[in-house]
């Protein structure tokens, strides 16, 4: 593991036991993070976000087994594979919540309606920091003053109905932050707030950021949030990650149809009114029984016909720092990639070594199986009927 870095992400599968057969909902997963960054990880709902995040604080369901490595650079147990350890035992629990924190979208549903808002941060205080009651109080609201909880003394004695949904994730913000963490997960923080507290919360988050020295690792389907507070982007669809690069790079040079469509669909402020949105046709597929293929075959509008429907491709680096996995791109390293698997295809031999995870049980050519009852999309970026005028 690299010294700059504090999370390392390699090869992440999530696969999960359903009743109706198996579903790779994480299908090789690579990121790594340094210390103090940010990186926003984007995609449609359903593309594995989530089980991502999840798996690096181990608590997914127990049907849905990761495997892989999450390796973690921790102060009490050194650099470790977190999926090495027991998800239950003393050890993950000595980093989640203390060294590795979390921030759900949802503040009513994290906090439990039946204790105070100071009992629920105290209890993290308490579990990791110190068994005083006193100190841990204090502690406790020292953290609430920072998230700029007014009147604390008052606060630290009520009950999460009585906050408002700003205050109530400035609490849950402070009750992540109380450990002084050295990375923080934040799902969709602000989803669930109006846009000015929105933009106060994530202000406050950079700001905390920069006191704390944390690496923020950001879920968001939402691009405008990534420009405001990411370093770096990876962008995930289907359970791999498609592109990555720096913040700035990916909004100014979008290389994969897909992330192309993502910045399409938002509306830039200054552009023209006749201007419209883009939207990218059909849904992410469920990943059951995947034939070899492109993941974003269906919706794409540059699509290689015989070549994105037999094979998948990887992700190759085109520029420092910027990889993307697709066919059709004119970077080197993907035309190389290209060629590759096309002589494997035309020997009639498994493209698996060139491109593709060749875990895949459906060796068919991706024809019928569109997934999610798509009809195949002639092109992914419809332009919205009606749009703004
Ligand atoms: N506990 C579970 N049981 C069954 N399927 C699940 C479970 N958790 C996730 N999935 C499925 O795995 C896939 C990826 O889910 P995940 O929650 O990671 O997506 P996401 O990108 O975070 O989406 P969202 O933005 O909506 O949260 C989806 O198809 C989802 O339905």
């Amino acid at each position: 593991m690299s010294e700059e870095n504090i999370l390392e992400v390699k090869d992440l599968h999530v696969d999960i036991h359903m009743t109706e057969g198996l579903l790779t909902a994480v299908r090789g997963v690579n990121f790594e993070m340094k210390k103090g960054e940010t990186l926003g990880l984007v995609g449609e709902s359903g593309c594995g976000k989530s089980l991502t995040c999840k798996a690096i604080l181990g608590i997914n369901d127990k049907k849905c087994v990761p495997g892989g490595q999450i390796l973690f650079d921790s102060e009490g147990l050194g650099k470790v594979d977190l999926l090495s350890l027991d998800q239950k035992g003393q050890e993950i629990r000595s980093i989640r919540g203390k060294e590795i924190s979390m921030i759900f979208q949802e503040p009513m549903v994290a906090f439990s309606p039946m204790y105070t808002i100071g009992n629920q941060i105290n209890e993290a205080t308490r579990l990791h920091i110190t068994k005083d009651k006193k100190k841990s109080k204090e502690i406790s609201m020292e953290v609430m003053r920072k998230v700029g909880i007014a009147n604390v003394e008052k606060r630290y004695n009520q009950y999460p109905h009585e906050f408002s949904g700003g205050m109530l994730q400035r609490a849950l913000i402070a009750m992540a932050l109380v450990c002084n963490p050295k990375m923080l997960i934040a799902d969709e923080p602000t989803t669930a707030l109006d846009v000015t507290i929105q933009a106060q919360i994530l202000e406050l988050m950079k700001e905390l950021q920069k006191d704390f020295n944390m690496a923020i690792l950001f879920i968001t389907h939402d691009l405008g949030v990534v420009a405001k507070m990411c370093d770096r982007v990876a962008v995930m669809y289907l359970g791999k990650i498609v592109e990555s690069a720096d913040a700035s790079e990916i909004y100014a040079n979008p290389q994969h149809p897909y992330t192309r469509g993502l910045i399409g669909s938002v509306h830039k402020i200054g552009s023209a009114k006749e201007e419209r949105l883009f939207s990218i046709e059909g849904t992410v597929p469920l990943a059951m029984n995947l034939p070899k293929a492109c993941g974003f075959y269906d919706r794409c509008d540059a699509r290689i016909e015989g070549l994105c429907n037999r094979a998948e491709p990887e992700l190759v680096e085109i520029a420092p720092g910027h990889k993307i996995a697709c066919f059709n791109c004119p970077h080197e390293a993907c035309k190389a990639q290209r060629t590759k698997v096309e002589a494997a295809l035309a020997a009639g031999k498994s493209p698996d070594e060139s491109a593709g995870n060749g875990k895949d049980k459906n060796p068919s050519a991706r024809t019928e199986t569109s997934g999610a009852g798509k009809s195949p999309a002639k092109s992914i970026f419809k332009k919205k009927e009606g749009g703004r005028k």
